[in-house]
């Protein structure tokens, strides 16, 4: 099976998850369009969704589906997603899509992240995909000089604005022996809007497409 076919089993997977007659919140990326495609054969069984980006949001749209804004609704059962890598931990790099801070927004406010992936995404420690980090732009020389303190290797993502107007920087190198700890770290430079390590805040369940099936991890 290719990749693209483990993404799509992923995300029917998980189509269990959706709770019936409530908003379900939407991620961002291939595998999260792969969801979304399935959500649509579902979708008079929802509320709704609330959606992590404008791209996000454009094709729930297309579909019929009504997005709210989070501001708008107390509670969110339930937030599926991809990402960039992940560990046995749950713990995940995102924001290879550039939607990482609306996705951290949206992760932690719902009851349960169910991270949807194809194989390829596992990895024992986080860090060979480079971290993508949103930044103020005024802030981008002042980041990128504490990213290099901390061992990273801070490239421009070059013609990319995030939906929030900002910039990424995505940092090579970084050994993320601890990721909570960096998280935090990240979390306290100034000019930084959000990282890309979703580690304090890790999945809550894991759907892995694999040539044998779709594995579940935590849950
Ligand atoms: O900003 C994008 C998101 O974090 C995506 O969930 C992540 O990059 C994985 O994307 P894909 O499913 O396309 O590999």
């Amino acid at each position: 099976m290719g990749q693209d076919d483990l993404k799509r089993a992923a995300a029917r997977a998980a189509l269990d998850y959706v709770v019936a007659g409530r908003i379900v919140g939407v991620g961002t990326g291939s595998t999260a369009r792969c969801f979304i495609d399935a959500l649509a054969g579902i979708k008079d069984k929802i509320a709704g969704a609330v959606a992590s980006s404008e791209d996000t949001r454009r094709r729930l749209e297309a579909y019929g589906i009504k997005v709210y804004d989070l501001n708008d609704i107390d509670d969110l059962p339930v937030y599926i997603d991809g990402a960039d890598e992940i560990t046995p931990q749950l713990h995940m790099i995102k924001g290879g899509g550039g939607a990482l801070t609306r996705e951290k927004i949206i992760a932690a406010v719902t009851a349960k992240f169910v991270c949807i992936v194809d194989s390829s995404k596992s990895v024992d420690t986080l860090g060979r995909f480079p971290l993508p980090i949103e930044v103020i732009p005024m802030a981008r020389a002042q980041v990128a000089r504490e990213l290099m303190r901390l061992g990273g290797r801070p490239t421009l993502r070059e013609g990319f604005v995030t939906d929030n107007g900002n910039i990424i920087l995505d940092v090579h190198g970084l050994h993320i022996a601890d990721p909570v700890s960096l998280e935090t770290a990240l979390d306290h430079i100034v000019g930084i809007v959000a990282s890309g390590l979703f580690a304090r805040r890790p999945a809550d369940v894991c759907l892995m497409g694999t040539d044998k099936g779709v594995v579940t991890l935590g849950g």
